[in-house]
């Protein structure tokens, strides 16, 4: 008795090792697939081939398996398989943490992000005047933050709002910035400024409405300064690191994430802080990721919460924006801070023990 359980199972074995060889054919087979369909850009996921499968193997099954027994198990193999063809496309990405399992972490003049310190980034939403760029400046300098954002070209919902004073955004915020000892981002919206923005800031930001305009994105590629890419309005993070991956294939490493909140039906807050896309993008991506505060809640009275939500999920960094008197200003007056209120977010976001501060020496 004992032998006959011990040769069935051998045989069992044996044919253990034959379907484990097969499912292995048939996942590189699936694969192979796989990249014809990434080739021709169609969907990996095939709800009628996996149907039609499936009516075959019904159709052919001698039993004794159950029919419903047969199609569980192929639906599992039909998942696995699609995984895997999901997996072995993201681990080509250039930006996929599975090719690059260390950080990039970006030195901007000194300043290391997405390394074992947090940056804060403040300024204005737009760029107004000296004395308004100059007043955030100080404060900033002040505060020991090392990296003011500003906008000069403004992509506006309508077009009769302010759209930004342009070039001479970009050369205000320079002089202030080097008058300061402070580093700069702004938004650029036409491929061709992409060479105008390295004369005279050190990031360039390619804003949410754009986080799809392809064409910016290969040239933001081309750049010599790093690129912090916010995610679209209602970008998916497959979408979102897709994006990212147009910049890196196009030549320029050097970018960072930020999410900036995504459009869903809640109205409490201008758009909904997906904290989620942090630790998500962190492990799918070796790329900094940053989260915009203002932009992702539209409101002032939730931002220390939110900017130590975002740093407890593991963000590089925090964007807020600052504007010396945020009821006169051109833009985005309703959830720009005035110089105290930021003062106070910041003095909670330091000693919360979440936003590990760069040593002046390392920078
Ligand atoms: O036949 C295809 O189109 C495949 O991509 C292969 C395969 C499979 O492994 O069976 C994988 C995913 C699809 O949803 C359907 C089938």
């Amino acid at each position: 008795m004992s032998q006959t359980l011990e040769d069935l199972r051998a045989q069992l074995s044996r044919i253990n090792h034959e379907i484990l060889r097969l499912l292995n054919e048939r996942a590189e087979v699936s694969c192979a697939i796989g990249e014809i369909k990434e080739k021709q850009g169609v969907p990996k996921f095939d709800p009628v081939r996996e149907k039609d499968m499936l009516d075959e193997l019904t159709r052919l099954n001698p039993g004794p398996f159950r029919d419903a027994e047969i199609k569980h198990i192929f639906k599992e193999i039909f998942k696995a398989s699609l995984h895997l063809q999901e997996e072995e496309h993201q681990r080509q990405l250039l930006v996929s943490r599975k090719k690059q399992p260390e950080n990039t972490v970006i030195a901007v003049n000194g300043t290391r992000i997405g390394g074992e310190t947090q940056v804060m980034i403040a300024g204005p939403c737009s760029v107004e005047s000296y004395e308004q760029l100059q007043t955030v400046a100080s404060a900033l300098r002040k505060a020991g933050i090392k990296v003011m954002r500003g906008g000069a070209f403004k992509p506006r919902t309508s077009p009769y709002d302010f759209q930004g004073l342009g070039i001479e955004g970009l050369k205000m915020l320079k002089e202030v910035a080097d008058e300061f000892g402070l580093s700069t981002i702004s938004e650029i919206v036409h491929p061709a400024h992409i060479e105008l923005a390295e004369q005279y800031i050190d990031i360039i930001q390619i804003g949410a409405r754009n986080m799809q305009n392809f064409e910016l994105l290969k040239e933001a590629g081309k750049a010599r300064i790093p690129v912090l890419l916010k995610r679209g309005l209602a970008a998916t993070l497959e979408e979102f690191v897709h994006a990212a991956e147009y910049i890196a294939v196009s030549g320029n490493s050097r970018v960072m994430l930020i999410e900036r909140g995504i459009r869903t039906y809640e109205k409490w807050t201008r758009n909904t802080l997906d904290i989620s896309a942090v630790p998500l993008l962190k492990q799918e991506t070796h790329l900094p990721v940053l989260v915009d505060v203002t932009h992702s809640t539209g409101r002032k009275d939730i931002l220390l919460p939110c900017a130590k939500a975002a740093l407890a999920a593991g963000a590089d960094g925090i964007m807020v924006e600052v504007h010396p008197d945020p009821q006169t200003a051109l833009s985005d007056a309703a959830q720009q801070l005035d110089i105290p209120q930021f003062a106070e977010l910041w003095e909670g976001i330091t000693s919360s023990g979440l936003f590990k501060e760069q040593a002046s020496a390392e920078a």
